[in-house]
């Protein structure tokens, strides 16, 4: 049985008011702006479709004028959050859209006119609508399944809205707003209630697979240099240590500051701070492929390698140790020199644990701690 337009009506009502409050909800607990608003871009669909529901009682210029202004502006909301979402600016022209709503105000009563009101409406409903998809597009960063859904749903929803617009213009097409009939109208209100649906669905998907990552990538990383920590080497290291073998020996730098306390002690702890920062760029840009690097704690850095050779790990760890001891004298001049002391392993076969591997390095790390500090000291294990 087909539902009635009064029906569907007061269905919109009810969906857009929990995807308004749902949205708003999930805002409050993760502040993103973009889910604000999206939160009033439904809850202006609320208020829209409740004053549409006045068509039935002859309130013609709130049900029908003042009601469709609401639905472009509430596109419009949707395309902000979008915006927001990928960060991105809207060029201003968009303001265009707010006088070309007012225009449709001033527009007179008739069928003519009526038609000519369907027809900006749903070009301006469907401007933003497709903009927002078109900003959900894949650009060199691959988008979330979330994302991906919301972009094409968007996409579905301004196609519709383009074919509405085109039905307009359409001689014979019996368009009566006022009372509500004619197939476009009852195809536009199930397109609605879908559309809410799926678009609602769509944009908590986007924000949650956001915001899981975003915790993940807390969880994994130390807050001061975002280098991994050492819980995340461990859940990442069985995989690279896993194929090492004679013919791709592994290898483990661990890297410690020495007389880093001077630093600390003379120019204070942010200072301190600034040098790890430096020292974890500084192994971030000589960090190969296919290789990994945690801070483990204090001054205290590692760096595992797959496919390593000797001459690789010495030269890595002496460019590491020449530039963070040009950088330390030049930024933090101290009485004894903060250099780097670096105990390397080169092993060809995979380590019985990553703790195991990481004392190995402990053990060269203290040979060139007693050697005199500034130093590389490489263990070959694959001989
Ligand atoms: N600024 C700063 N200092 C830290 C941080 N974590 C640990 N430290 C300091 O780093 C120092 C590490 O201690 P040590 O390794 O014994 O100091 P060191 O002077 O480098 O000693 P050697 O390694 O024997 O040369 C301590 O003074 C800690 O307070 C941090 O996040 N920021």
């Amino acid at each position: 049985m087909p539902l009635d337009p009064l029906t569907m009506l007061t269905i919109s009502v009810a969906l857009a008011a929990a995807a308004a409050l749902y949205l708003a909800i999930e805002w409050r607990s993760i502040r993103e702006p973009s889910l604000l608003f999206w939160s009033a871009g439904f809850a202006t669909i609320t208020v829209g479709s409740t004053l549409a529901l006045l068509r039935s009682s002859g309130f013609l210029f709130i049900g029908i004028w003042f009601a469709n202004g609401l639905l472009v502006i509430a596109h419009f909301l949707f395309l902000l959050g979008v915006a927001r979402f990928t960060q991105t600016r809207l060029s201003r022209v968009w303001a265009l859209m707010f006088i070309a709503w007012l225009a449709m105000l001033l527009v007179p009563d008739g069928p003519t006119w009526s038609k000519v009101m369907l027809l900006v409406n749903s070009l301006l409903v469907a401007l933003s609508t497709l903009r927002a998809s078109f900003l959900l597009r894949p650009h060199g960063k691959s988008l979330s399944v979330g994302a991906v859904q919301l972009r094409y749903v968007l996409l579905a929803h301004g196609v519709f809205y383009v074919a509405k617009a085109l039905t307009a213009v359409i001689p014979g097409t019996l368009i009566d707003l006022a009372a509500l009939r004619g197939a476009i109208i009852q195809i536009s209100l199930v397109e609605g209630v879908m559309a809410i649906m799926l678009i609602a669905l769509s944009m908590t998907g986007t924000e949650r697979y956001r915001r899981e990552k975003q915790i993940a990538h807390l969880a994994a990383r130390d807050p001061l240099t975002a280098l991994y920590n050492r819980r995340a080497l461990e859940v990442r290291a069985p995989r690279l240590l896993e194929d090492v073998s004679s013919t791709r020996p592994g290898a483990l730098l661990l890297i410690d500051i020495d007389n880093f306390k001077l630093v600390n002690d003379l120019y204070g702890h942010t200072a301190g701070d600034r040098l790890l920062i430096a020292l974890s760029e500084m192994i971030r840009a000589v960090l190969p492929e296919a290789s990994l690097a945690a801070r483990l704690g204090g001054d205290e850095f590692v760096i595992l390698l797959g496919n390593a050779t000797k001459e690789q790990v010495v030269s890595l760890g002496n460019t590491l140790r020449e530039q963070f001891q040009q950088t330390a004298t030049q930024t933090f001049p101290t009485p004894e020199p903060v250099t780097l002391s670096i105990g390397a392993d080169l092993f060809d076969q995979p380590p019985a644990s990553l703790a195991a591997l990481i004392e190995q390095g402990d053990a060269a790390l203290y040979a060139s701690k007693r050697g005199g500090r500034n130093s590389i000291r490489l263990v070959d294990r694959t001989l």
